[in-house]
C-alpha cells in the first residue's frame, strides 16, 4: 500500500492542486501573502545598487573618465563635491542601500513565516477532519504510515512549498528583473542581448520541469510505503520479539529504504545532470560580456551591432549584474524541484480532502431521544474485494429495551452485523432503521452518541483510568465515573491501582490486563448512559467469575435499553430475550435459549460442544468443523 492509494485517478487533470489548495486555504491570509511578496520584491533593488554604485565610482572617482551622476540627484549638486565627497557620499549611498534590504528582507521572512506556518497549520486541521469523518472502510485499505504520511510530511512539505519554492522563487524573478532595469539604464543594447540568458535558462527548467515530476510522484509513493513499514514496526514489536522476527523486520525495512533511495537518487540523478548545463550557459554568457565589453573599452569602438560608448566602470556594474541576472537561474531547478515536490504533496492532500469515503450524508438530521427499535431489512454486504457477501441477506426486527445475543461460529460475520449499527459500514443491499429513521439519514455524531460500544479489543488512550472512562464525557463528576466502574466491574481492581483512578495505563493501555482494559471499556461505553449497547466479545478476556459480576450488571443496564451482546460463551447470552444464530453471513435461527435448544440446530450444537457434551454432537456438525478446520 502507498501515498498513492489516498489519492485517485486524474488528480492533475482538475487543475493545479497547489493553486486549489491556496485558494481554499491561502485566501484569507491573502493581504499577508501580498505584502510578503512586494517587501521581497522591493528588497532586490537596494541589493542591486552597491553594484551600479561601484561601477560609477570606478568611472567618475578612480578613472575620473565621465561625471559623477546618480539618479534623482542634480548633477550640479554632485559636480560641486570633491572627490574625497564623492567617495564618502558613494560609501554611504552603500550603507543604505544593505541596510533597506536588510529592513525589507526581514519584514518580507516574517510575513511570509506567518503566512506558510498558517497555511499549513489550516491545511493539516482540514485533513484532519476530512480523516476523522471517514468511513472506517477507508482505513481497512491502507497502512497507518501511509495517512501518517499524508498528515504529516505532505503538509510539512506546504511549508517548505511557501518558503523553498514561492519565496525563493520570487526573490530569483524580482532579482533578474532589478538587475535588468539597473542594465537597462547602463547600457540597453547589451542588457537586451543577455535577455537570451535567462529565456535559454527558462527553457531548459520547463523541460526539466516535466522530466522530474513523475519522479518526485515516485519518491511520495515510496515515503508512504516506508512509513507504513516502519510503522508496523513499531506497533507490532512486541510480536517481532517474541517470534524473534528482528532479522526478517530488518530486510523488509531495508527493502523500503533501499525503493526510497532508488527513488531519491533518481531524481538527485537528474538533477545532478541538469545543473552543470545550466551553469554552462550561464557562466559563457558572463564570459562573453567580459570579452565583448573588453574589447569595446579598450578599442573604444562599439563591437557588432552596438553603438555608443561603455567605460570601465560601467563594465564592472555590467558584469556584476549579469552576474546577478544568471546565478540566480542555476539554482532555479532547485525550485522547480521544489515545486514538483510541492505539487505531488498538494495532489494527495486535496484528494485527501475531497475525499467521498465520508459517511454522512447531506441533509442528515439528529436522532434525538431513541425509543431504541431497531430492525434490519434484507442486508447484504461484502468487504471490498471478498467474492462471497460477509452479510446475506439478514433481516430482523428488535423491540425498544429488548436483549438480543448475536452467536456463530468463527468469522459467521457477528461483529459486521453490529457495525453496520455504527455506521462503520454501510451495507450495499436492505436498510437498517432505528426507530423509524434510515441509519443514513442520521447525522453519524447524534446516532453514535446514542450506542455505547465495546468492541472485541478495546483500545485504551495513553491517559489515566478517569479520562479513559470519561473519555467521551470528560464533563463527568467522579462519582458518576466510579459508579460506571462499579457496574463494570472495574472499581475494585483500579482501586488497588498505585493511583487509583489517576493511574495512567500506558499507550493503549499496556500496563493492564486484557482483562481489566475490557472492564475500563465497558465503563467507557456506559458512562454516557446510551440508548443503545453493543458488547462484541466483551467478556471474552475477563475470567468466569468477573463475568458473572459484570453479567449481573449488565442486567440491570440491559434492562431498559436495548442490547446486542456477540458472544462465544453461550452462557453470556442464554439470558436474552432473543438470540440471533449467524451461519456464513445468514441469520439461521432466531428465538430464546429454549426455543434454540428445543429446535435442535446450529444453536443446540454450539451448546453441546460448551457444555462438554461431545459425544452428543451429531456427525454433521462434527463433519462441518473437520471441513472448517481444513480449510483454515
Ligand atoms: N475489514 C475487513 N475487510 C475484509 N474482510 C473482513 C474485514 N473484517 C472482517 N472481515 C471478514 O468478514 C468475515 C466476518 O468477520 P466478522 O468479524 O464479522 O466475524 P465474527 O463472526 O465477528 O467473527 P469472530 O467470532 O471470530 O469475531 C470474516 O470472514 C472476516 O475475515
Amino acid at each position: 500500500m502507498s501515498s498513492s492509494e489516498i489519492v485517485g485517478d486524474g488528480a492533475t487533470e482538475r487543475g493545479n492542486p497547489l493553486w486549489w489548495l491556496f485558494r481554499r486555504h491561502g485566501r484569507s491570509r491573502w493581504r499577508q501573502f501580498a505584502v510578503g511578496m512586494t517587501l521581497s520584491a522591493l528588497g532586490r533593488f537596494p541589493q542591486q545598487a552597491p553594484a551600479f554604485l561601484i561601477g560609477m565610482a570606478i568611472n567618475a572617482i578612480l578613472a575620473g573618465t565621465e561625471e559623477f551622476r546618480l539618479p534623482f540627484v542634480p548633477g550640479e549638486w554632485l559636480q560641486a563635491m570633491t572627490q574625497w565627497e564623492q567617495l564618502l557620499l558613494t560609501g554611504g549611498l552603500l550603507v543604505a542601500a544593505y541596510g533597506l534590504e536588510t529592513l525589507f528582507d526581514f519584514l518580507a521572512r516574517h510575513q511570509m513565516g506567518r503566512f506558510g506556518t498558517y497555511f499549513q497549520h489550516d491545511v493539516r486541521m482540514d485533513v484532519f477532519d476530512t480523516v476523522q469523518r471517514l468511513e472506517l472502510g477507508f482505513f481497512d485499505d491502507r497502512d497507518t504510515g501511509d495517512v501518517m504520511s499524508v498528515l504529516n510530511d505532505d503538509v510539512d512539505e506546504l511549508n517548505a512549498f511557501v518558503y523553498g519554492t514561492v519565496s525563493r522563487g520570487a526573490a530569483m524573478v524580482s532579482l533578474a528583473v532589478a538587475a535588468f532595469v539597473y542594465m537597462l539604464w547602463l547600457q540597453w543594447q547589451l542588457a537586451v542581448v543577455l535577455l537570451v540568458v535567462p529565456a535559454v535558462l527558462f527553457a531548459l527548467s520547463y523541460w526539466f520541469s516535466a522530466h522530474i515530476e513523475p519522479k518526485h510522484e515516485a519518491i511520495r509513493e515510496r515515503v508512504g510505503e516506508l512509513n507504513g513499514r516502519l510503522n508496523n514496526n513499531v506497533e507490532g514489536v512486541s510480536v517481532i520479539k517474541a517470534f524473534g522476527t528482528e532479522r526478517a523486520e530488518r530486510e523488509r525495512v531495508a527493502d523500503a529504504s533501499r525503493n526510497h533511495l532508488d527513488a531519491q537518487w533518481d531524481a538527485h540523478r537528474s538533477q545532478a545532470a541538469v545543473d552543470p548545463v545550466m551553469r554552462v550557459v550561464s557562466d559563457t554568457a558572463r564570459v562573453l560580456t567580459l570579452v565583448i565589453g573588453g574589447y569595446w573599452v579598450i578599442s573604444g569602438q562599439p563591437p557588432l551591432f552596438f553603438t555608443g560608448e561603455l567605460a570601465a566602470g560601467t563594465l564592472v556594474s555590467f558584469l556584476m549584474y549579469a552576474g546577478a541576472l544568471v546565478t540566480p537561474m542555476q539554482g532555479i531547478t532547485d525550485v522547480i524541484d521544489s515545486y514538483q515536490n510541492s505539487k505531488s504533496a498538494a495532489t494527495r492532500l486535496r484528494e485527501a480532502v475531497e475525499n467521498d469515503a465520508v459517511a454522512e450524508r447531506e441533509g442528515a438530521h439528529d436522532l434525538a431521544d431513541p425509543d431504541g427499535a431497531v430492525s434490519y431489512e434484507g442486508v447484504t454486504f461484502r468487504y471490498p474485494g471478498r467474492d462471497e457477501p460477509t452479510i446475506d441477506d439478514v433481516s430482523f426486527a428488535v423491540d425498544p429495551g429488548e436483549t438480543v445475543g448475536v452467536v456463530g461460529p468463527t468469522g459467521a460475520g457477528k461483529s459486521t452485523l453490529l457495525s453496520f449499527l455504527l455506521r462503520f459500514y454501510d451495507p450495499d443491499d436492505g436498510t437498517i432503521r432505528v426507530d423509524d429513521h434510515d441509519v443514513r439519514d442520521l447525522t453519524v455524531e447524534s446516532l453514535r452518541e446514542s450506542v455505547g460500544y465495546v468492541s472485541q479489543d478495546p483500545f485504551l488512550f495513553d491517559g489515566s483510568v478517569r479520562e479513559n472512562v470519561a473519555y467521551a464525557e470528560s464533563g463527568r463528576s467522579h462519582e458518576t465515573v466510579v459508579e460506571a466502574a462499579k457496574l463494570a466491574g472495574a472499581h475494585e481492581f483500579v482501586a488497588d491501582l498505585p493511583e487509583g483512578y489517576d493511574t495512567e495505563v500506558g499507550e493503549r493501555g499496556v500496563k493492564l490486563s486484557g482483562g481489566q482494559r475490557q472492564r475500563i471499556a465497558i465503563a467507557r461505553a456506559i458512562v454516557r448512559d446510551p440508548a443503545f449497547l453493543i458488547f462484541d466479545e466483551a467478556t471474552s478476556h475477563v475470567d468466569n467469575e468477573t463475568e458473572v459480576l459484570i453479567q449481573r450488571t449488565l442486567d440491570s443496564l440491559a434492562a431498559d435499553r436495548t442490547t446486542f451482546l456477540v458472544a462465544h460463551r453461550l452462557s453470556t447470552v442464554r439470558d436474552a430475550d432473543r438470540i440471533l444464530v449467524l451461519d456464513d453471513g445468514r441469520l439461521v435461527e432466531s428465538g430464546t435459549h429454549d426455543d434454540l435448544l428445543a429446535d435442535d440446530g446450529l444453536y443446540a450444537d454450539l451448546w453441546r460442544v460448551q457444555v462438554g457434551d461431545v459425544a452428543a454432537l451429531p456427525d454433521s456438525f462434527l463433519e462441518r468443523v473437520r471441513r472448517e478446520e481444513d480449510v483454515a
